[in-house]
């Protein structure tokens, strides 16, 4: 599947979901029609990370989704991820080229006009922007409310990767995001908190997808 035609990105949240295990809320998701799966799970330690990472690998294999890692490299690589996603303090893109290959899909955090830029010149294969509405499930002090759909709009407008929206979206808020010119969107509490994961995961692609 291409990155454009990514509607529904889950990152996973160990500690956001409701007791559940991150494999749980990934086969749920998977079931629901997840386009992509993103393994953050901040806060636990590399071994349990990576021990997550190969059951994510095996279910998202046979669902024949792609599976991404947050800010490692050395994780991505070690359980043969997709690809990596990577934050403006993480490393470069041109190390992950280097590590993972050229074929490997890796994604870059944008929040303005100018880290786009830079972004998509250095390789990206995509951006994740926001945080769209603001978030309880990242440290975003510098946007509380959110950059709004317009920084959406501002970014897709700059630049020919594909714009994934995060941060505070769910089903009822999505639609926005890719009127402004998203791609998709990406979540965490909305399907990892969510009492069905796959209807969550359905009703989000649902509504990008209109
Ligand atoms: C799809 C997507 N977009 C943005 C992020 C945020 O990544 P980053 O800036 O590296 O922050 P942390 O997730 O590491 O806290 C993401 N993970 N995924
Ligand atoms: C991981 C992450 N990155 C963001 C960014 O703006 O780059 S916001 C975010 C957390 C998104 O969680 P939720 O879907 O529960 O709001
Ligand atoms: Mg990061």
């Amino acid at each position: 599947m291409n990155i454009t035609e990514w509607r529904a990105y889950l990152v996973t949240a160990a500690n956001r979901s409701a007791g559940r295990s991150t494999p749980e809320v990934v086969a749920a998701a998977l079931d629901g029609g997840v386009d992509v799966v993103q393994l953050r799970d901040k806060g636990v330690s590399d071994r349990e990370r990576y021990e997550t990472g190969l059951r994510l690998r095996e279910l998202t294999a046979d669902a024949e989704v792609p599976l991404l890692v947050n800010d490692r490299i050395d994780l991505a690589a070690a359980i043969d991820a997709d690809g990596v996603h990577l934050g403006q303090t993480d490393l470069p893109v041109s190390v992950a080229r280097e590590r993972l290959g050229d074929s490997a899909v890796v994604g870059v955090s944008a929040s303005t006009v100018e880290q786009a830029h830079e972004a998509a010149a250095a390789g990206a294969d995509y951006l994740g922007v926001g945080a769209v509405y603001g978030t309880d499930s990242k440290d975003v002090s510098g946007d509380r409310d959110g950059i709004g759909t317009e920084r959406i709009a501002a970014v897709a407008d700059a630049v020919d990767i594909p714009v994934i929206g995060i941060g505070g979206v769910d089903a009822s808020n999505a639609a926005p995001v890719v009127e402004a010119g998203a791609t998709g969107v990406a979540a965490l509490s909305a399907i990892t908190a969510a009492s069905d994961p796959a209807a969550a995961t359905e009703a989000l692609r649902a509504a990008v997808a209109e």
